[in-house]
């Protein structure tokens, strides 16, 4: 079984709006409904899980879920304080016998079907997987005082993505790890590579931006203008 976590249980700080980002329109539709419209509608996927901070539940419910008539959304759960205790919640709420699971953040609305099945490929193959898109700028690292230390190799930088896709009982493993032992990470394959796991890195598109800061809508609105 298939089961789809959509984190949205974050504040959306970085945006700062007065209505936290998710729900947020563009092209007249709210982000979250965008993103999960899509997991919606992909036939080998049997649920989705929707993590949100807890006093947005019944409004997630009623202005997303119910609204839209989102059939496969089994459970909208409360998140936790970091992305990495939501999608524990969410993956604590996925269905016994779940065997394969994709982490997406709400926060992408332009997720493709196609790059969403070629993740569940790959995480069957593989145990991991991470869509990713290869670095267009220069990565510096610099260091306390913001003097550059280091210039890594362009061609094996990638900037990861979601969706992260895993075989439900290694991704749970290494959450749970992560919890006993206080590691920390922003993403969940860094979970992985802490219990010695192989990710497998896919190919994905620039256009499945996470819409953070306010210019992030302009790129939004411009995107869909170009789907029309
Ligand atoms: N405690 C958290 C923090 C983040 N997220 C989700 O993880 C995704 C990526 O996080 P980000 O873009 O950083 O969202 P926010 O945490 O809401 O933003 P900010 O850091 O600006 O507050 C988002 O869909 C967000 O809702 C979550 O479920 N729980
Ligand atoms: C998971 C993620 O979207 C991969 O790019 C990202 O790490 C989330 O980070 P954030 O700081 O919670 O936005």
């Amino acid at each position: 079984m298939i089961s789809a976590v959509i984190v949205a249980g974050g504040k959306g700080k970085r945006m700062g709006n007065d209505i936290n980002k998710q729900y947020i329109k563009i092209g007249g539709k709210e982000i979250l409904a965008r993103t999960i419209e899509t997991f919606n509608a992909i036939e080998d996927i049997d649920e989705i899980i929707v993590v949100s901070p807890e006093e947005e539940i019944q409004y997630c419910l009623d202005n997303i879920i119910n609204c839209y008539g989102f059939k496969k959304v089994k459970k909208v759960v409360k998140g936790g304080k970091e992305r990495q205790n939501s999608v524990y919640n969410g993956l604590k709420s996925c269905s016994d016998n779940t065997d394969i699971v994709i982490i997406h953040d709400g926060a992408r609305p332009f997720v493709s079907k196609e790059i969403i099945l070629r993740s569940i490929n790959e995480a069957r193959e593989n145990g991991a997987c991470a869509v990713a898109v290869p670095m267009k700028d220069t990565v510096k690292i610099v260091d306390e005082k913001q003097f550059v230390i280091d210039t890594p190799d362009r061609s094996r930088l990638y900037a990861v993505q979601t969706p992260q896709t895993f075989k439900y009982e290694i991704i749970v493993s290494a959450h749970n790890k992560a919890l006993n032992e206080r590691i920390e990470a922003t993403d969940d394959t860094k979970l992985i590579e802490c219990i010695g796991g192989k990710v497998k890195i896919i190919e994905g598109s620039y256009l499945n931006i996470k819409i953070t800061t306010p210019e992030d809508l302009i790129f939004a609105e411009a995107i869909i203008k170009n789907m029309k």
